[in-house]
């Protein structure tokens, strides 16, 4: 049976609450300051490939929608991370960051040290958006319904514990405080307008259970890469790689 919107939006919440990563063991240890100086770089390494693929999920995803005004409803957020006139972008702050916590941001932007699974997971959101239907490819972005919450403890926390965090090296957090809250207004009305059947209500859940998964199993492989004892695989970032000269005398 068709849930009512309400019924329908209170299922998509209850998808957050139950498998979003802000419950993922990484987070707490990284919004703690449990996370060592290279744990917390692993995560800016890996999660460099998260934010690399988002502009080319939306870029896949708007090469596929014949509505002007759909598309440019969208086309913000991938100037919101490659930047325009007056605003660096999401993937320039990342890489700020790369720099407060002693990573080269050439070495990060290279992508050499991300890990297979890490690869594996985004790739895999970036197709399910290339492939699926529109209203499942919007589903799986609401996820940032829950972000902002997730930023504004990991600003806070990461402030708190660690010496490498200021306005500067913190400001992607900061900015996608502004940014998230227009793209999920809009992708949640969408996704309500849209999901007019049980069937369609079924496939934006799923799709967005699927997103959740993408986020969990990342953190998941970080953990069981670099949180001792450590599993490193093969061709990903060690300890000590990739650093900026003035880390490496230190
Ligand atoms: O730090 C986080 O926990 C987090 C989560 C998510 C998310 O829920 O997918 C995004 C972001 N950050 C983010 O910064 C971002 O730009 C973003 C875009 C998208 C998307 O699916 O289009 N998710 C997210």
């Amino acid at each position: 049976m068709t849930a009512t919107r309400e019924e329908f939006e209170a299922r998509l919440r209850q998808i957050g609450a139950d498998r979003y990563h802000d419950k993922h063991p990484f987070h707490a240890r990284l919004h703690g300051g449990q996370c060592s100086p290279d744990e917390v770089r692993a995560w800016v390494v890996n999660r460099w490939y998260y934010q690399s693929r988002i502009p080319m999920k939306d870029a896949a995803f708007m090469s596929r929608v014949t509505d002007p005004a759909l598309r440019r409803a969208w086309r913000s957020r991938i100037e919101d991370h490659d930047g325009r006139e007056g605003n660096e972008g999401g993937i320039r702050r990342w890489l700020r960051l790369a720099e407060a916590v002693g990573l080269d941001p050439d070495y990060v932007a290279s992508g050499e040290g991300v890990m297979p699974a890490t690869r594996f997971a985004v790739d895999a959101y970036v197709r399910f958006v290339r492939d699926e239907t529109l209203l499942e490819a919007i589903a799986a972005s609401l996820t940032e319904l829950f972000a902002p919450k997730i930023h504004a403890q990991r600003i806070e926390g990461l402030l708190q514990h660690y010496d490498f965090a200021d306005d500067s090296s913190l400001s992607y957090f900061r900015n996608r405080l502004g940014e998230a809250p227009k793209d999920v207004a809009f992708g949640l009305q969408y996704v309500l307008d849209h999901a007019d059947t049980a069937e369609k209500q079924d496939a934006a859940a799923a799709a967005l259970t699927f997103k959740t998964d993408v986020l969990w199993s990342q953190l998941d492989a970080l953990w069981s890469a670099y949180v001792e004892p450590a599993r490193i695989p093969p061709g990903a970032w060690r300890p000590g790689q990739g650093l900026l000269i003035s880390a490496e005398a230190s």
